[in-house]
């Protein structure tokens, strides 16, 4: 990292007055940030203490930030350790009954509680929400080449219980919310992450929904880093999609991410979680460092 001191009055002051319109700009505005995947587990502590640095940032200049986790690879491991074997199914964990109950111990006391403590570290008020105190889901319907396929308890979530969330950002809270959702009859599901995000910022009609990839954005070629997509009409995905430049595990965000456009959020972002301060650069500067997906 470059050292402040070192840096001239005049570039210090540069950086601080090109933020000021988006911080004006944001001011009251609701924010969901989906913290977490693959980068999240992998990286050193310190890039999960750099991207809470940089939500009690958001936080602290009035920006209403709502956090939802995933933990993928903590499920993964909590599940060898019991010796629970697990698959995936057009890249969701097909969850048996002990499976989920693994699952919702890890997501909701271990996973929640760890970030809500980084954040808390940074000085940020975090707010733990068990997501199936306020996600209502169905269990989800899974087809793979046209043939359907039992996934066992995973929900797709079709309400979210937004006045706890909203309550807690007018308290002043970051709510930090896992994704794990409750039918009608009370069954506990497990839930894909990235859709819970999109959900959540749609029911909330977010300003702007941000994912935090272990990649810098959506690329046309997946190993250049060069051809990083600036920015993306909400139209062009589905082309991307269909010609393979969109592929994995990058299908069920942007999928997420056209949902949340078209119910209401106002742009979405994809961002590299390891690239230092990437959620600050990408909302306080003008140029942006991922990839920005904009409805129209
Ligand atoms: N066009 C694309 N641009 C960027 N990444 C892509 C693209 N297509 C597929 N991917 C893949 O999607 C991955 C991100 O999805 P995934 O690993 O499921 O994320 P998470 O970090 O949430 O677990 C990237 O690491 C990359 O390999
Ligand atoms: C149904 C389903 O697949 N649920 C995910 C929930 C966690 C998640 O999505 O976490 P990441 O964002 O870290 O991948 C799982 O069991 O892994």
């Amino acid at each position: 990292m470059t050292d402040i001191s070192q840096l001239d009055v005049t570039t210090k002051s540069a950086v601080l007055l090109e933020a000021l319109p988006y911080v004006q700009r944001f001011r009251d505005a609701i924010f969901v940030v989906k913290y977490g995947g693959a980068f999240m587990d992998d990286a050193d502590p310190k890039v999960r203490t750099r991207v809470a640095t940089d939500i009690a940032f958001l936080s602290a200049v009035g920006i209403k930030v709502v956090v939802v986790h995933g933990g993928g690879k903590a499920i993964t491991r909590a599940l060898s350790e019991a010796k629970v074997e697990t698959r995936f199914e057009h890249g969701l964990r097909v969850t048996d009954q002990k499976s989920v109950e693994i699952v919702e111990h890890t997501l909701n006391k271990v996973v929640n509680l760890d970030i809500c403590e980084i954040l808390q570290a940074k000085n940020a008020r975090p707010l733990g929400i068990h997501g199936n105190g306020i996600l209502v889901c169905d269990k989800k319907e899974v087809e793979v080449d046209g043939q359907p396929v039992d996934v066992g308890f995973v929900g797709e979530t079709h309400t979210v219980k937004t006045k706890i969330i909203k309550k807690a950002l007018n308290d002043g809270y970051i709510p930090v919310i896992s994704p794990i959702a409750k039918d009608d009859e009370g069954q506990i599901y497990n839930t894909n992450a990235d859709a819970a995000a999109g959900r959540v910022a749609a029911a909330l009609r977010a300003r702007r929904l941000v994912y935090l990839c272990d990649v810098p954005g959506l690329m046309r070629d997946i190993n250049d880093p060069e051809s990083l997509i600036s920015t993306l009409q909400v139209d062009e995905v589905a082309e991307l999609v269909e010609k393979g430049i969109i592929s994995k595990g990058m299908i069920p965000k942007t999928d997420s991410a056209v949902d949340a456009l078209k119910n209401g959020v106002h742009r979405v972002h994809f961002i590299d979680g390891e690239q230092p301060h990437s959620l600050l650069l990408e909302i306080f500067t003008d140029k942006g460092v991922g990839t920005e997906i904009v409805n129209g």
